[in-house]
């Protein structure tokens, strides 16, 4: 008897933002699966919710950027000093203790009146364009752009250059493509950093780059760290805000009566932002974040050797049925059970709180301000940024 070939990642989603079948054939399979991987490796891939979480909680899976020494993983951000996801333990915990009072719930309550302004400018900004006028310029780009700059402490005119830089460094390589382009981009928006670290010498302020400068001066943390951290945040907490943003509207506009139910009742807002997250999470072919575990281990029966690879399948542990009553089934209404989209365990999203603010501040007002608002262009001529990990559009045109 031959063989099956072994499933093969990227699933891409179809119509930009909804669930391939074939992923959805294979989560209903069971909540492990052994997968050929874009690089060409195998490994598997966690489609269940309750397994993800068990990995992402578990101490014997090294997280994404500390892989086995045979495998490169395909962004250079990962294995970065300084990049949370590229340390373990005590370590990861020391360093992300100094990164965390820029996202308390005081900082982020003391930002939610500046992200209300900055996206009601943003709205007045696109209204006075002329039709039709690409959304991803004038809102779904410069907002999270301002308020990562706001928290950081740089000036947001210098926003078309990190997000350039950024761009490249969350670009698919994997390990056959070329990565040099992508590691140049990293050693600028270092370089950038340290530039603008040293500036705060002057001008501190209350932001991330004047924390993390006296992490440095007290010894909690090396000057490269320092600057890994901060890189990281530019390019964390930018991408996957834009995308998310565009899926949200992109999955709206799929949806006009959930439309309709928001506008008449906007205080779902919460629920309709927790629905976009579930459903529809930023990742064009992006399909989990990896693990690789320290010693042999068994997922739900399954043995699995030390020093694989594992990918979470964050997007499709939203479609486990084990979970989440009709999963498949976009309702904004849905009674509120926590999903993966930020993750979970000591590795999970730290920019969750902020993300939720601005996407908040989006859906909560967007189409009161703009009742007509709609695709100036058929959805299957979007262009999706396939190149990018988080995915997003090239332009989002659009008429109101
Ligand atoms: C909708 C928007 C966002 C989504 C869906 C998202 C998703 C995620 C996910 C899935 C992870 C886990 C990565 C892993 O374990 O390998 C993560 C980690 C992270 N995110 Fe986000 N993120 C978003 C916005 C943000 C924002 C706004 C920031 C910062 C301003 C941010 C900063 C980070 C950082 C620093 C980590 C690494 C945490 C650690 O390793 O301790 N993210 N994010």
């Amino acid at each position: 008897m031959s063989e099956q070939p072994l499933p093969t990642l990227p699933m891409w989603r179809v119509d930009h933002i909804e669930p391939s079948p074939e992923m959805l054939a294979l989560r209903a399979n069971g909540p492990i699966h052994r997968v050929r991987f874009p690089s060409g490796h195998e490994g598997w891939w966690v489609t269940g919710y309750e397994e993800a979480k068990a990995v992402l909680s578990d101490a014997a899976f090294r997280p994404a950027g500390m892989p086995p020494t045979t495998f490169t993983p395909d962004s250079v951000i990962l294995g970065s000093p300084g990049w949370l996801v590229s340390h373990e333990g005590d370590e990861h915990v020391r360093l992300r203790t100094l990164v965390a009072p820029a996202f308390s719930s005081r900082r982020v309550k003391l930002l939610a009146q500046h992200v209300e302004a900055v996206a009601a400018q943003l709205f007045e900004n696109l209204a006075a364009q002329r039709q039709p006028a690409d959304l991803r310029r004038h809102l779904s780009f410069p907002l999270p752009a301002m308020v990562i700059s706001a928290l950081m402490g740089v000036l947001y005119e210098d926003h078309a250059f990190f997000a350039r830089l950024s761009d490249e460094v969350m670009t698919h390589q994997h390990e056959s493509g070329p990565r040099s382009t992508s590691r140049l981009a990293w050693d600028e928006l270092r370089a950038y950093i340290r530039c603008k670290m040293r500036d705060k010498r002057q001008d501190p302020g209350d932001n991330l780059l004047t924390d993390l400068l006296a992490a440095v001066d007290h010894r909690e943390a090396t000057e490269e760290e320092a600057i890994g951290l901060a890189a990281g945040m530019l390019v964390a907490g930018h991408e996957s805000t834009v995308a998310q943003i565009e899926f949200g509207l992109l999955a709206m506009f799929r949806h006009p009566q959930q439309r309709e139910r928001l506008v008449g009742d906007p205080s779902l807002v919460d629920k309709a932002v927790e629905e976009i997250l579930r459903m529809y999470p930023p990742g064009a072919g992006w399909d989990g974040i990896m693990r690789y575990p320290k010693t042999d281990v068994t997922i739900a029966g399954v043995h699995i050797p030390a020093e694989s690879k594992v990918l979470v399948g964050l997007p499709a542990t939203s479609f486990d049925p084990r979970h989440f009553d009709e999963p498949e089934i976009f309702d904004i209404g849905r009674e509120e059970k926590p999903h993966l989209a930020f993750s979970y365990g000591p590795h999970s999203c730290i920019g969750g709180a902020l993300a939720r603010l601005e996407l908040k501040a989006v859906f909560g007002s967007i189409f009161q301000r703009f009742p007509a608002l709609r695709l100036a262009m058929a959805p299957e001529e979007l262009k999706l940024r396939k190149e990018i990990i988080t995915g997003g559009f090239e332009e989002f045109p659009v008429l109101w």
